[in-house]
């Protein structure tokens, strides 16, 4: 009997874009002789279905099941395709516990310390992984800008603490450009980070687990065409990325001893993307955790499933079983 899929996608922040992107990939790639997919959109206006002939069916809330004419749709599994809020930050991870339906990301107390970038630093830190020095900011608390300068060294990256694809995030490499540049992220999210900037090249690494085994997926350098990877340089080809990664073997083993331990540390479920710069003199720096890493045709976690010689239907069939496994 083939297992009811909800692919779960949209999202109340600007990553919905990306959202709708990772979504089609993975409906493509899905295995439809194994998973009846029914792609759910989550926004703002609604949750449901969307039927080919663009008419919508509103899913029930009370059980996440649809209505459609005569038959009542009961899940088996929820595919987490959703970036940001509140499919990424633990929101809709403790709704699906609640009604006990299992879900392919990590669960909601992970999905809520990852999402904020501060409380994840703090916390990978302490289980003896290396982070930039940051400052925290709140909305609603007065900073003073010349405090922070004297706190950290430039240039900082300036970043909505809970957000992801860059929105809303500058290099500040002068005194004078900081102020704005917090106007601008605090007009994404009601927390900052301010970050001082490690020096080195940029990683990516996906980790996921399967059979009950944890495994990294072949490692991914970074070379953004920008300044920095910002969302021009992820979605508009404003960089390069070359997987798998063009270093040595010492490189390669402590960026994936740091990416193993810190998926343990955060008692990771499902595919986790860990973004990295590695300092030539200290090694590797962790700069976040995407527990809902993107899917789009443009992003890293495709070309690094390719890259380890497994197709996108092997991949996500086997993140659909390690998830139906545990329920
Ligand atoms: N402390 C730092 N030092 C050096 N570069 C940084 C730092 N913080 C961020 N960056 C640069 O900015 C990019 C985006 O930062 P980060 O990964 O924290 O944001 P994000 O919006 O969550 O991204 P994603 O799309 O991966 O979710 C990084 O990929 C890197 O190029
Ligand atoms: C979708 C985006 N936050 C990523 O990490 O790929
Ligand atoms: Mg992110
Ligand atoms: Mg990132």
């Amino acid at each position: 009997m083939k297992k009811k899929i909800a692919l779960i996608t949209g999202g109340y922040s600007g990553e919905a874009v990306i959202s709708y992107k990772s979504a089609r990939t993975i409906y493509n790639h899905l295995d439809k002789a194994k998973y009846d997919v029914y792609t759910i959109d989550i926004n703002p206006n609604g949750w449901y279905f969307e039927h080919e002939d663009g008419q919508k069916t509103l899913v029930n809330r009370e059980n996440f099941t649809l209505t459609l004419g005569a038959e009542l749709v009961q899940f088996d599994a929820v595919f987490v395709g959703l970036h940001g809020t509140p499919g990424e930050d633990g929101k809709l991870q403790g709704y699906f516990d609640m009604i006990g339906l299992p879900y392919t990301s990590c669960n909601a107390a992970t999905s809520a310390l990852t999402f904020n970038k501060r409380y994840t630093v703090a916390v990978a830190a302490m289980g003896g992984i290396q982070v930039a020095k940051s400052v925290h900011l709140f909305k609603h608390t007065p900073y003073d800008v010349n405090k922070i300068l004297g706190r950290l060294q430039l240039p900082v990256f300036v970043k909505p603490n809970n957000g992801g694809s860059s929105i809303g995030m500058s290099k500040v490499s002068e005194g004078t450009q900081l102020a704005a540049a917090l106007d601008k992220a605090f007009r994404e999210d009601d927390q900052v980070l301010v970050e001082e900037m490690i020096s080195g090249r940029e990683f990516t690494v996906g980790v996921y687990k399967a059979g009950g085994a944890i495994r990294v997926l072949p490692i991914t350098e970074i070379i953004a065409h920008n300044e920095f990877f910002d969302f021009e340089a992820k979605y508009e080809g404003k960089s390069s990325e070359v997987t798998p990664a063009d270093i040595d073997a010492a490189w390669k083993e402590a960026l994936e001893d740091a990416a193993r331990r810190i998926y343990e540390v955060f008692n990771c479920s499902g595919v986790v993307r860990i973004d990295f710069i590695y300092d030539n003199e200290t090694g590797p720096h962790m700069l976040e955790i995407n527990t809902v890493p993107g899917q789009s045709e443009a992003s890293v976690i495709p070309q690094q499933v390719r890259a380890a010689g497994m197709t996108l239907t092997d991949f996500y069939g086997s993140l659909l079983e390690e998830c139906l496994s545990r329920s």
